[in-house]
Order: structure tokens, then sequence, then C-alpha cells
């Protein structure tokens, strides 16, 4: 791990998956053929080891997965005074002693440097002070993937509506609070200007936690409706919270005093299965050729991503009965290139449009790629043609026309870059080497280990990144542009095929 202390591995198994020099030699050409089974979702399981904080009894979960983030995560609560055991994804947390004294809680600023998933303790442990009569939160800049500006006004208004005191300073955000008071919470805002609002997730897990004890009746105005917000919901409830209309964009929340242990049996103590590890999968699959199934996560999580893959003309479809559904992926050959768009659940999630960009780049035409939520998210794009893929710029929208790609060298920026990064390495003809690979430790689970199993050819020697190969002539690099003639034809993924229903 070059990004993060050692400390922060929860296996051994999982440091030698990528290598400990962090880099990853990829061969590629080789059709992903098999079955795969992803781990329980970070983004979930995040917000819900943080909500754990907030019980009187120890609550313990099931299926976390074994990540970069989630480690940070347990060593986050500890540093708070929190008991944890963890056993193999088993993770029993008991916050009888997290308890405010005279200085603010304060998450450790290193840590939370590291990772998004830290802002989700800001409303766990608010709450924890107003039960105790009050308190206050010091936050530092929370970290993450490379996204352009994330701010968290939304979280602070929120917090604000409920009764507390925000004061900002450069190095991060000091929350106060006596009581918190059932209010009118708005969690949506416009990514950008002229574009439409998104709801914020973490904003609204952070919400609901505060709003849970709190006295008297909040209502969630332009909630997030992900999957994620979903299993912290329900984990409240599981513990005595009363919220209603989890899935939908308001959210009642009656609060109550305080919030009983969750049991591991408890089916909302498990953490549900990553949809984004599935969609990279499901992704690498069809920009390799390949054929494969993808166990371990609800298909109807994963319907706008099944969408856009049929619209670049692979085969996707539900096998299995109830309860142990799983995706089948086709490629049926070289993808067409196709057009897609970011959105709040249950539209695109913005987490795979860097893969779905290694998808345009072997796709025969031109693709338009919109992220809406993360206009800025590009770190992707600026890597991508040093494997010989065409990519262009116009606002939030990326231009790839595809071709055939060359083994590349390159450092991984972020996470879905990385991933994307990957994918492209798999599909490109010849060697590959991924530097920094290991930030994909932050989001996937033994990854090497489970592309291996796919077929894939991955070593990881100890490599360092060399000079920039030069672009293959007439192909072009990454260059930012304004709005351009768009060459080649598209299929756009209709609002039908893109709806949830497509796959439920
Ligand atoms: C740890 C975690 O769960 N990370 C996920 C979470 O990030 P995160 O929760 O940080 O992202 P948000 O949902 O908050 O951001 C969505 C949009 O709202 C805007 N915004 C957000 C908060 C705010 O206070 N003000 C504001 O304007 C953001 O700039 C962005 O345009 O959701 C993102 C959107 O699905 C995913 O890409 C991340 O993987
Ligand atoms: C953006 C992501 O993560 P984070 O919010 O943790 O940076 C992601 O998972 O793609």
């Amino acid at each position: 791990m070059d990004a993060f202390p050692t400390a922060t591995l929860r296996s051994m198994k999982r440091s030698s998956d990528i290598g400990r020099t962090g880099t990853l030699a990829v061969t590629g050409g080789t059709p992903l053929r098999g079955r795969v089974r992803v781990g329980g979702s970070k983004n979930a399981a995040l917000p819900m080891l943080a909500a754990a904080l907030l019980t009187d009894g120890p609550t313990t979960l099931r299926r976390v997965p074994d990540l970069t983030d989630t480690g940070l995560m347990l060593e986050l609560l500890r540093g708070l005074g929190a008991s944890v055991e963890d056993d193999r994804g088993t993770v029993r947390i008991d916050a009888a002693h997290v308890r405010p004294g005279d200085r603010p809680f304060e998450p450790s600023p290193g840590r939370v440097a590291a990772m998004r998933g830290a802002v989700c303790l800001l409303g766990p442990l608010l709450a924890r002070c107003a039960m105790s009569g009050g308190g206050s939160v010091r936050l530092a800049t929370v970290g993450g993937c490379d996204l352009g500006p994330r701010p968290i006004d939304r979280h602070l208004a929120a917090f604000e509506a409920l009764g507390a005191t925000v004061a900002r300073d450069h190095g991060g955000v000091t929350v106060s609070v006596d009581r918190l008071r059932g209010a009118e919470i708005y969690l949506s805002a416009p990514p950008a200007p002229g574009l439409p609002p998104a709801p914020t997730v973490t904003g609204t897990a952070n919400a609901l936690c505060a709003a849970a004890i709190a006295d008297g009746v909040s209502v969630l105005h332009g909630a997030a409706r992900e999957p994620e917000v979903v299993a912290v919901g329900e984990l409240l409830n599981a513990a005595g919270a009363r919220i209603e209309g989890l899935g939908t964009d308001v959210l009642t929340v009656t609060g109550v005093r305080r919030l009983r242990g969750v049991s591991g049996r408890c089916p909302a103590a498990v953490v549900p299965g990553d949809r984004i590890e599935a969609a990279t999968w499901m992704i690498a699959a069809a920009a390799t050729g390949g054929r494969i199934v993808v166990d371990g996560v609800e298909p109807s999580e994963v319907a706008a991503v099944a969408a856009a893959l049929r619209a670049s003309g692979a085969r996707v479809s539900i096998c299995g009965s109830a309860g142990h559904r799983s995706i089948r992926v086709d490629s049926c050959g070289r993808p067409t290139a196709f057009e897609v768009r970011s959105a709040a659940f249950p539209g695109l999630p913005t987490d795979v449009l860097p893969q779905l960009a290694a998808l345009a780049a072997v796709a025969d035409g031109t693709s338009l790629l919109t992220d809406d939520v993360f206009p800025d998210r590009n770190a992707h794009l600026s890597r991508l043609p040093r494997f010989h893929a065409s990519v262009e710029r116009a606002g939030a929208t990326a231009v790839i026309t595809g071709g055939d790609l060359h083994g590349g060298e390159v450092h991984a920026p972020d996470l879905r870059a990385a991933a994307a990064l990957l994918i492209a390495a798999l599909a490109a003809e010849g060697s590959s080497r991924i530097g920094r690979a290991s930030v994909l430790l932050r989001g996937y689970e033994r990854p090497a280990e489970k592309l291996r199993a796919l077929g894939a050819t991955l070593g990881a020697p100890n490599w360092r990144v060399g000079k920039r190969p030069a672009a293959r002539p007439g192909r072009g690099g990454w260059r930012p542009a304004g709005p351009r003639r768009i060459l080649g034809r598209t299929r756009p993924v209709s609002p039908e095929t893109s709806a949830c229903s497509a796959l439920a």
C-alpha cells in the first residue's frame, strides 16, 4: 500500500492481492469468462458503520467488505472510543464509551483526509452529543476521489435546521449542539449552474442519523433514493428509529430518545452487495469481448448499467431464482458506440462513468458520456489516451471515439479512474502497467484474485511508471474541447430501457 498506512490493512491477504508496490502488470486481450461474486458495498458499509455509533448496546454488521476505506473507518471508530471486533467481515461495535467530553469529538484528521466516507461520522457524533446533553464535533476536510468540488453545505444546512451551530475554518468544520429538534430539511443542490438539483447521498445518511434522535418530526425533502441510503435507514429502523419513505425522495423521521443495538442476525445488519463493483465486472466483460455471471448483488440496482451495456450491443439477463438472482453479461462481439448520462438513483451512477469510458474506447464509433452529477469528474479522461484511446471533452461530456487499444503505462489517480484504466488494460493488445493500483483496494475486495479467476493475466512486479509513450499518430490524446461536431453513430439509452423495471 503506498497511499495509506499499513495499519489500515484488515488482512494480510489483501496486501498481497495487488502487490506491496501497489503496481499492477496486465497482459490484455483475453476475454473475461466465468463467475464472480461481489463483496459488500463500500458506500453502504461506511455510513452503516458510522451509524453504529448511535446505538446504546453493541451492533453487529455482517458482510462488511475488507477495503482500505472500511479499515480506516474501523480505526476512526476505535479512535473515538468505540470497542470494535472484526471477524472476517462480521464487525461488532460497542459505542457505550463514546461520550462527549470537554473537547469536541475529533476523528483522526489524517484518516479523515484519506476518505470521503468519514463525513458520515458527523451525523452520528452530533446525535451522540445531543443524547448526552450537548457537545461538539470537529471534522477535518474529508478526502476521497477527485471528482471536482465536493461541498458539504447540504449536510451542514441540515444540522443547522435541526438546531446545531456550524463554524467553518480553512482546515475543516466544527458543529455544536445542545439538543436536536425536528425540522424541514432540504437535501438537493444543483451540481453546477444550469444543472438539475442532485440529492446528496452521504448528506441524506447524515441527516437521517441526526433526525432519528431529534425531538419531534423531521421531513427530509430531496433525499437520496440510493440503495446505500435505504440500507442505513433500515439499520436505524432496526435499532428503533422511526423513518418512513425509504427509497423515495421525501423521508419522514419521528425522533426517538434512544436507539438499541442491532444483532447480526437481523437482515438489516447485512451490508448489501456492491452495485458499483458488480457494474465494474459487467463492463469489463463487455469491453474484453467476454461472458460472465455476476453473483451477490440485487439485479434491479444495476438496471441502468444493464441498459447502457445493452445500448452498446451486449446481452444482459437475469438468471437464478428469487433471493439468489445473478446477472449474465454476454458481450456479443465488439461494442458499438453509445450515449449515456449520469443521474441520481435509479439513474446511471456517476461512479460507473469512468468504467463506461473504457468501454467506449473500444467501441465502434463515437460515444458520448455526460456526468451531470460530478461534471468535473475527468481524472480517467486524461489517462485513457495512454492506451491510445481518442478522448475529447465538451463541458461535462466526454466524447470518445473507439478503436484498438494498446498496452500503456499509467498511474491511477483515484478509485474509479483506476477501475477504468484496468478495464482499458484488460481490453488492450499487449502489456500494461498501472502504478498506484492499490487505490483499487479502497473499493474492491481482492480485485486481482477475482480477475485472475475470470481468466485475466495479472502480475504485480516491482515496477515504476516510466515516461509517457507518444500517442499514436492520428488518434490524438486527451484534450479539453469546446462544443464539437459528433462523428459516428451512437445508440442513446432510452428512459424506458434505463428504468429500474427493466431488470426488476
Ligand atoms: C462515500 C460515498 O458514499 N460516496 C458516494 C457519494 O458521495 P457524496 O455523498 O460525497 O456525493 P453527493 O451525493 O453528496 O454529491 C452529489 C452531488 O451533490 C452535490 N452536493 C453534495 C453535497 C452538498 O452538501 N452540496 C452539494 O452541492 C455534489 O457536488 C454533487 O454534485 O455519492 C456520490 C454520488 O452518487 C458517489 O459518487 C460517491 O461514491
Ligand atoms: C467517488 C467514490 O468514492 P468516494 O466518495 O469514497 O471518494 C466512488 O466510490 O466512486
